[in-house]
């Protein structure tokens, strides 16, 4: 037998409960391994018919240790590939301490973050950045992110990433063809057709790495309220957050120290940042405070440059500036005015932020999600514009090919194990 299951048998029967922790009514403890039957088995005292829930006392040295539903899940048509079952259990802490406790004397290991969803990326299930879309899954917060994830985790990234990688593997072949050519004879029109292919690739790539969208929404937009103290920026925070996350005082200087909340406006997650006030201060721990404020203007997608009083000078070319406090005196006619403790002009002001959203936001076809597929294109691409510097064919088709590894890399077709690591080590427990 070569499939899959044989290929990648080895490895010890792990489990983990994949449900949350804390109060719960279910808790599904989920066992992977070749060779997991024998334990169900043990547990079961039958093994039941495959991919079918049934009712089952789980018994361990003559004690009943729960009544629970239990799914059989052979390999290779399961989550992992392997031999898998699944217990569905009264989340009580006991069951779960017997059951964890039966499964390791009958051979089973806990499992390591992600271990699931490792093997089946072993087992060839899943590509690295399906496997990566699932761990997205699990985060999703806004509707946003849990789109972009189950496209990603559907294969719409890997799809993107093969094509290209299959366009370069055919430029590739053509190219060697050329180079048994003698040079006089060498077809100019066939020539110009790869080079034009080949910056055909590097430009959609370049497109792929200017658009934002996939990290903006996977790790949640930034807005950063900034301005001097007194201007009213907590007060907004909490206006727009909904509750009373920041202390709001009289006194000039009440936030010290940066504080973030998370929002999500038309699904999209934000994450809100009230910061010190900005001023000239001998305090060192305001001053740390306003460093910090600072760090995050630089860091922001979007600012909100807030004052009440005198419009300040711009803190970068493209904050919103807004005048605060119009239940107090009016804002002047080219600056938007709300008064965040009436909540005049917030609606005006969510408004901007969606438009802004929008234009931060803009691009086509499939993002990436992440610095890991940034670099991975980076790379891709800059081997594509060394091909066309190289004088020779041979050095062109080594960028070429280093080109299509980089790409490789991303799905895991190219050194899948030195990469494991690297993705699996953001994974939580039981997936
Ligand atoms: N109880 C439970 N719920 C769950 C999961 C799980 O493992 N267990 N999942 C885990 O992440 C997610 C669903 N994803 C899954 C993806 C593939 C297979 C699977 O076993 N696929 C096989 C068999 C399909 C079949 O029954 O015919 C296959 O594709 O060959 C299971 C779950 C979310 N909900």
């Amino acid at each position: 037998m070569t499939d899959d299951r044989t290929r990648n048998a080895g490895g010890p029967v792990i489990f983990a409960v994949a449900t949350g922790m804390g109060r719960a009514a279910i808790a599904v403890m989920r066992v992977s391994g070749e060779g997991c039957g024998t334990i169900l088995r043990a547990l079961c005292g039958m093994l039941p018919e495959a991919r079918r829930a049934s009712f089952r006392p789980i018994r361990y040295r003559n004690e009943i240790l729960d009544e629970a539903v239990v799914l059989w899940l052979p390999g290779p048509r399961s989550y992992s590939g392997e031999d898998s079952f699944e217990l569905h259990l009264h989340a009580g802490p006991a069951i779960i301490e017997g059951v964890s406790l039966a499964l390791t004397e009958l051979g089973a290991r806990p499992a390591e973050p992600g271990e699931f969803t490792r093997r089946a990326v072993q087992a060839g299930r899943l590509d690295l950045l399906q496997a990566e879309a699932v761990a997205d899954l699990v985060e999703a917060e806004s509707a946003a992110q849990r789109r972009q994830a189950l496209s990603q985790a559907d294969g719409a990234l890997s799809r993107l990433y093969q094509e290209w990688a299959e366009r370069l593997r055919r430029l590739l072949a053509q190219q060697e063809a050329l180079i048994d050519f003698p040079d006089e004879t060498l077809p100019d029109a066939v020539e110009a057709a790869l080079e034009a292919e080949r910056a055909a690739l590097q430009a959609e790539m370049a497109l792929h790495l200017a658009d934002q969208r996939g990290e903006l929404v996977r790790r949640g937009i930034t807005v950063v309220i900034a301005g001097a103290p007194n201007a009213g920026k907590s007060s907004l925070l909490n206006a727009l957050a909904g509750y009373d996350a920041a202390i709001v005082t009289q006194r000039a200087g009440t936030t010290r120290d940066a504080i973030a909340v998370d929002w999500i406006l038309d699904g999209i997650k934000l994450r809100l940042i009230d910061t010190a006030g900005l001023r000239e201060t001998e305090d060192e721990i305001e001053a740390e405070g306003i460093r910090r404020a600072m760090f995050h203007v630089k860091q922001a997608d979007l600012v909100v440059h807030l004052y009440a009083d005198e419009r300040p000078a711009p803190l970068l070319p493209d904050a919103i500036i807004v005048r605060n406090k119009t239940d107090l005196a009016p804002a002047p006619e080219d600056v938007l005015g709300i008064s965040a403790t009436t909540g005049a002009g917030l609606d005006t002001l969510r408004d901007l932020l969606r438009e802004r959203i929008r234009t931060l936001m803009s691009g086509a076809g499939v993002p990436l999600t992440r610095a890991r597929h940034r670099a991975g294109i980076q790379e891709a691409a800059q081997h594509l514009a060394l091909a066309s510097e190289a004088e020779w064919a041979e050095l062109r088709g080594e960028e070429l090919r280093l080109a299509m590894r980089a790409l490789g890399r991303l799905t895991g077709q190219v050194d899948v194990e030195s990469l494991l690591d690297v993705v699996f080590g953001q994974f939580c427990i039981g997936k």
